[in-house]
């Protein structure tokens, strides 16, 4: 059998980040759409941040959202803020206010990662262990993976010359001394992020310009450049393409 290359990185730019959170929410319910159509169920993984929070909230709002059967989607996390259930600043509760709560999905098929005070108690090696077996009870690979791109080139919580971003001996990674607050933090790794069907990175705003040039460069240091799934885009405002080279 043939290997099929990687496709892409292809590159979309939007006018502004409200209309990429528009198109990207409609995109993302045509790609849940066609896996269900073709598989039965499908996969999702969420990102942090405001992109990917206001992704989900142009969903919550989309006349299409329906067109999802939400009982047969799975939702999973890239990285999550290592803090106790429900606090305000932890990814799953920020999903949830934005999306989750406001669509029929089977809680069995959602799946946040542990928080600091569930029944790893606040040792997030041992968060992160469960959360790895809990992937790797689940079948097949993501659908589609959201990542949102930080500042410094940050994707999940895989931060530029930290240790964590090269961690390929596991799923899913403990991140302590993030530099993005709060501190420690649980991750996907690079080899399952990159087992994804479709990746998806996301940024908009002029102090990302910098971030998305040097990572779309190709610049090895920026774990945004090493993120690829079998297709991989990147979702950009106007501001966040600034500084790429102009289209021939
Ligand atoms: O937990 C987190 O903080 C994130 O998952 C992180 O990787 C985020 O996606 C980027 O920092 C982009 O965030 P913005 O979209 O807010 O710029």
């Amino acid at each position: 059998m043939t290997a099929v290359p990687p496709a892409g990185p292809f590159v979309v730019i939007h006018r502004d980040k409200e209309l990429m959170a528009q198109a990207t929410a409609a995109r993302l319910i045509t790609a849940v759409v066609d896996a269900q159509a073709a598989g039965g169920a499908a996969s999702v993984v969420l990102t942090g941040g405001r992109n990917g929070n206001g992704l989900l909230a142009a969903l919550a709002g989309s006349p299409a959202r329906d067109a999802v059967d939400w009982g047969r989607l799975d939702v999973w996390w890239g990285d999550e803020r290592f803090l106790p259930h429900g606090h305000p600043d932890r990814n799953d509760t920020q999903a949830r206010a934005a999306l989750l709560d406001a669509v029929p999905l089977d809680p069995a098929r959602v799946h946040p990662m542990p928080a600091s005070d569930g029944p790893h108690g606040d040792d997030p090696d041992a968060a992160a262990e469960s959360y790895a077996a809990e992937l790797a009870a689940a079948a097949g690979p993501f659908d589609v993976l959201l990542l949102g791109v930080g500042p410094d080139t940050h994707i999940a919580s895989l931060f530029p010359g930290h240790p964590a971003a090269e961690v390929t001996d596991r799923t899913v990674v403990a991140v302590r001394e993030a530099p993005k607050p709060p501190p420690t933090r649980i991750s996907l790794t690079l080899p399952v992020i990159n087992s994804a069907g479709e990746v998806w990175l996301l940024a908009a705003g002029e102090d990302k310009a910098r971030a998305v040039a040097t990572a779309l460069g190709g610049d090895d240091a920026a774990p945004a450049a090493r993120a690829a799934g079998a297709r991989t885009l990147w979702l950009l405002d106007e501001a966040a393409a600034a500084d790429l080279p102009a289209a021939a």
